[in-house]
Parts: structure tokens; C-alpha cells; sequence
């Protein structure tokens, strides 16, 4: 970054949250990105567009007490960041997990801003979660817990306000006990949440959503190349709704899925990993990865992450969380042949792990792009909900296909404006940005 407006609105934030490393981490890439823009648009410092853009518009953060199983009394601490409500009402996933911080949700809700943007669909960027952990918690526990985090949530959300939706650790078990807490409190409004079970105002294909948009956006880099899924050897980490379904629609393209992870460690199957024991192990019985190999004699297991161990592939994409990839793990994947990274997690691959790929001239599919999926459809089942209507399977995936056709579009048309040799990372956020940067000029100072 050498532009000088950037460089001192990037040193005054990382100076007063110089502990918020993640949303740090996020600021820099996208500065970084936009920077040929901000060169063509000195206004925008006097409209201080940058201080704006990266500024939430309010943070929410609360206690949540719970009574566990044993009859002790628990507490965790949620959030929502509602961050940008200039494209509609703020729109992003709950996130449950312990590693959460402001950080982490600062992070997230600033990157759906963009994400969002590149849908097309009229929602803002917004994200939220708790420090809790659901794993290996009775369901009534979860229940306890989920029900005290929306006892408090639902003072600051509505289906015009406000849409949350899943994210790591929070599926169709949790949503529904929002929703449920929800409605006992308020009028039923079932746009309030999205990714709901069917019968409760949930839309086709929102389960499948993410993976299955992550697979369209990197068929989108396939062509573009002359290139086909058909006999790759793709490389998936996680084992959650991101990556199961992006194996699955992998697979259904004729792609030879050979791994998948979870925070303990990684299964590899050389042939190709069966999908219907993957469905029984995590998704019918909330088990381990390593179980897996009980299944099938010919998988190995290794402890740890998966991306330290040499596999020849052709496609990595890394479905499970941020900063899942290190630089020397990114070298390690060009040694081992991959030539494409599409991204189901958010901001799995570390700066430096994308300089790698950039410098290896890999084809990235960025997060923000790449995995826009899954809030499109969300939007779709907004839409769906206040129209009251209901679509089917083959009407909601043919508009996610159009969706994502578009996105890779987005960045592709950028990247070429700028003359930056398919790099869908700056393009994707010169879209977006250019789009929200209009929107800022036309609101007046807000
Ligand atoms: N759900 C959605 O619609 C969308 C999700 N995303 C992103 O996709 C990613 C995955 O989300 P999703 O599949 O919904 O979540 P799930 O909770 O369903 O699955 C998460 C998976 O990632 C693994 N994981 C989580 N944290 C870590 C860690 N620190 N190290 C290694 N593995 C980890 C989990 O393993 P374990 O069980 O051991 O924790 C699990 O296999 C996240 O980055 C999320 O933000 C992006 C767009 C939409
Ligand atoms: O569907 C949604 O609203 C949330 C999706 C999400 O959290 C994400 O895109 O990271």
C-alpha cells in the first residue's frame, strides 16, 4: 500500500485495535485490493469513504447466562456486528464456536459487506456468535444455550432490520431453536432468520447453498480456462455443511474428492472418499472424521491439519475456517500440483499463503466471491418469505447458478479493467467496493 490516504487510515485502525488481528488482517487485503481505485478517486478522502467503509455501524455485545445439564450455571458472551445496512438489512451468520472474539465477528461482518454486495440481492453486511461451544453438549444444553443468546438478540433484529442466519457451529438444530425463542417473543415473522427447516419457512437448497455455489464459482474458473471438473483430484478440508456439499456436488461433476478434516485431523483416500459414510458419521451422528477409516481400509488418517501433507491434487478448497493455510502450506500445494484454490471457509488462506498462490499464478477464488452462495440463497429465502411463496429445488439452484455465474463475472470483468491478469481477489473486491463506494456518494454522509 503506497497511497497515502490508505496508509494513514490503515495505521490509525490498526493503532487503536492493534489486538483485533483478524479484522486487521481483512482490512489490509481489501486495501490492498482497491488501491488502483483510490488512486483514480482522491475525492473520496474528503468523504472519507475508507474511515467509513471500516467502521461498523454499531456493535452489539452481551451476556449470555445458561444452565448446563448438571444444573450450574454458564455464561458466554455473544455479539452482532451490524456493520453495513447501505445495501438493506443487515445480513451475515451466527457463529458459535470458542475461538469467537470481536475480532473474529469484525472480521466477518466487514467481509459480508463485499460479499453481499457481489449477489446482486439487496442486503447488507452483518455477522454475529458466542464463545460457546456445542460440541459435546447435550442438545438440551444447546437448547438452553441458543435460547438465552435469542432472548437478548431479538431486541436488535427483524426481518427489515436485521436477518441471521448459520455458521460454524450453528445448522438447522440451532437455527431452529432461534427461531422458536423467536417467535415466543415477538410476532411470527419468519423472515427474521434464514437457513430455517422447511416446514418453518426455510427455502429449498439453503442447506446446500454454500458448497454447492462454491462448486458453480469454480466451474466458472474451469472454463475460463478450457479447463473441466471431470477425473480432478480435489483436496477439501472440513467436514461440515461447507464441505460436505461442496464434495458433493464435486463429485456429482465427476471430481475425485480425496480429503477431508476436521480440527483434530484429516482422512485421505486416494480413490476417492465415499460420501454416504462421510452423511453418517457427521452429519446423522455429530461424530469425528477419524471414523471414517473404520469405514474404509483404504483411507489413512493423519492428526493435525491437512494441508501439512504432501497430496497430489489438482483443486484445493479449504471449507473450514480462517487461517487455515500458512504460507509453507501453500508452497506445499504447488509442489503437490494443485492449480486452482476456490475458498468455502472465510479468509482460510493466511496474506502470505495468497501471495504464494498469486506468485505461482494459481487461479484463487477468493471467499467473498466464492462462497457467496450461501447468503444468496438466503436472501432468496427472504424474498420468498415476504412474497409468500415457496420455490422448488430446481428454481432455487437455477437462480444460485445464474448467482455465481455472475459473481465470477464481477471479478473476472474487474480484474481485466485493471489489467490484473485474473486476479479475482482484487477483482472481487474492486466490484464490490466501486458498488458500495456509489452507494456511500448517493446516501450523503451517513
Ligand atoms: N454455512 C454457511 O452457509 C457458510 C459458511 N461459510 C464459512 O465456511 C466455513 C465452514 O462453515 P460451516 O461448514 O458452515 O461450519 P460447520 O460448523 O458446519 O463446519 C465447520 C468445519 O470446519 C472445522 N473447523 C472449525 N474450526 C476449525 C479449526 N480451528 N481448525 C480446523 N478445523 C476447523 C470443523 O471441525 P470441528 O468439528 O472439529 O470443529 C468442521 O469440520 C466457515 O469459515 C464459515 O464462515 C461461508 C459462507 C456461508
Ligand atoms: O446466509 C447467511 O445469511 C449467512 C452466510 C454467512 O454467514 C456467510 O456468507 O459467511
Amino acid at each position: 500500500m503506497v497511497n497515502n490516504y490508505m496508509t494513514r487510515v490503515y495505521d490509525k485502525l490498526s493503532k487503536t485495535f492493534e489486538h483485533e488481528t483478524e479484522f486487521l488482517q481483512a482490512v489490509k487485503n481489501f486495501l490492498d485490493a482497491i488501491e488502483p481505485v483510490i488512486e483514480k478517486h482522491p475525492e473520496y478522502e474528503d468523504l472519507a469513504i475508507l474511515e467509513r467503509i471500516t467502521e461498523p455501524e454499531r456493535i452489539i455485545s452481551f451476556r449470555v447466562p445458561w444452565v448446563d445439564d448438571q444444573g450450574k450455571v454458564q455464561v458466554n458472551r455473544g455479539y452482532r456486528v451490524q456493520f453495513n445496512s447501505l445495501n438493506g438489512p443487515y445480513k451475515g451468520g451466527i457463529r458459535f464456536h470458542p475461538s469467537v472474539n470481536q475480532s473474529i465477528m469484525k472480521f466477518l461482518a466487514f467481509e459480508q459487506i463485499f460479499k453481499n454486495d457481489l449477489t446482486g440481492l439487496p442486503i447488507g453486511g452483518g455477522k454475529g456468535g458466542a464463545d460457546f461451544d456445542p460440541k459435546g453438549k447435550s442438545d438440551n444444553e444447546v437448547m438452553n444455550f441458543t435460547q438465552s443468546f435469542m432472548t437478548e438478540l431479538q431486541k436488535y433484529i427483524g426481518a427489515d432490520e436485521d436477518v441471521p442466519a448459520g455458521d460454524i457451529g450453528v445448522g438447522a438444530r440451532e437455527i431452529g431453536y432461534m427461531f422458536g425463542q423467536y417467535k415466543r417473543l415477538n410476532a411470527k415473522t419468519p423472515g427474521v432468520l434464514t437457513g430455517k427447516p422447511i416446514p418453518a419457512g426455510g427455502s429449498q437448497g439453503r442447506t446446500e447453498a454454500t458448497g454447492y455455489g462454491l462448486i458453480y464459482f469454480l466451474l466458472e474458473m474451469l472454463i475460463e480456462v478450457n479447463e473441466s471438473l471431470e477425473g480432478k483430484r480435489v483436496m477439501i478440508s472440513g467436514s461440515g455443511n461447507v464441505a460436505y456439499f461442496a464434495a458433493k456436488k464435486a463429485m456429482e461433476l465427476g471430481g475425485v474428492v480425496v480429503s477431508l478434516s476436521d480440527s483434530d485431523g484429516a482422512i485421505y483416500a486416494q480413490n476417492g472418499i465415499d460420501l454416504d459414510t462421510v452423511k453418517q458419521i457427521k452429519i446423522d451422528n455429530r461424530g469425528r472424521i477419524k471414523e471414517y477409516i473404520d469405514a474404509d481400509s483404504d483411507a489413512e488418517y493423519f492428526e493435525g491439519s491437512l494441508w501439512d501433507h504432501d497430496i497430489k491434487a489438482d483443486i484445493a478448497l479449504p471449507c473450514a475456517t480462517q487461517n487455515e493455510i500458512n504460507e509453507e502450506q501453500a508452497q506445499r500445494l504447488v509442489d503437490n500440483g494443485i492449480k486452482f484454490v476456490a475458498e468455502g471457509a472465510n479468509m482460510p488462506s493466511h496474506t502470505n499463503a495468497v501471495k504464494v498462490f498469486k506468485e505461482n499464478k494459481l487461479y484463487y477464488g477468493p471467499g467473498k466471491a466464492a462462497n457467496a452462495g450461501g447468503v444468496a440463497v438466503s436472501a432468496l429465502e427472504m424474498s420468498q418469505n415476504s412474497q409468500r411463496l415457496r420455490w422448488t429445488t430446481e428454481e432455487v439452484d437455477e437462480k444460485l447458478k445464474v448467482i455465481m455465474k455472475d459473481i465470477f463475472k464481477q471479478a473476472l470483468d474487474a480484474s481485466n479493467a485493471y489489467d490484473l491478469d485474473h486476479d479475482y481477489a482484487a477483482g472481487a473486491d474492486i466490484a464490490s467496493f466501486e458498488s458500495i463506494a456509489k452507494l456511500m456518494i448517493m446516501n450523503g454522509v451517513v
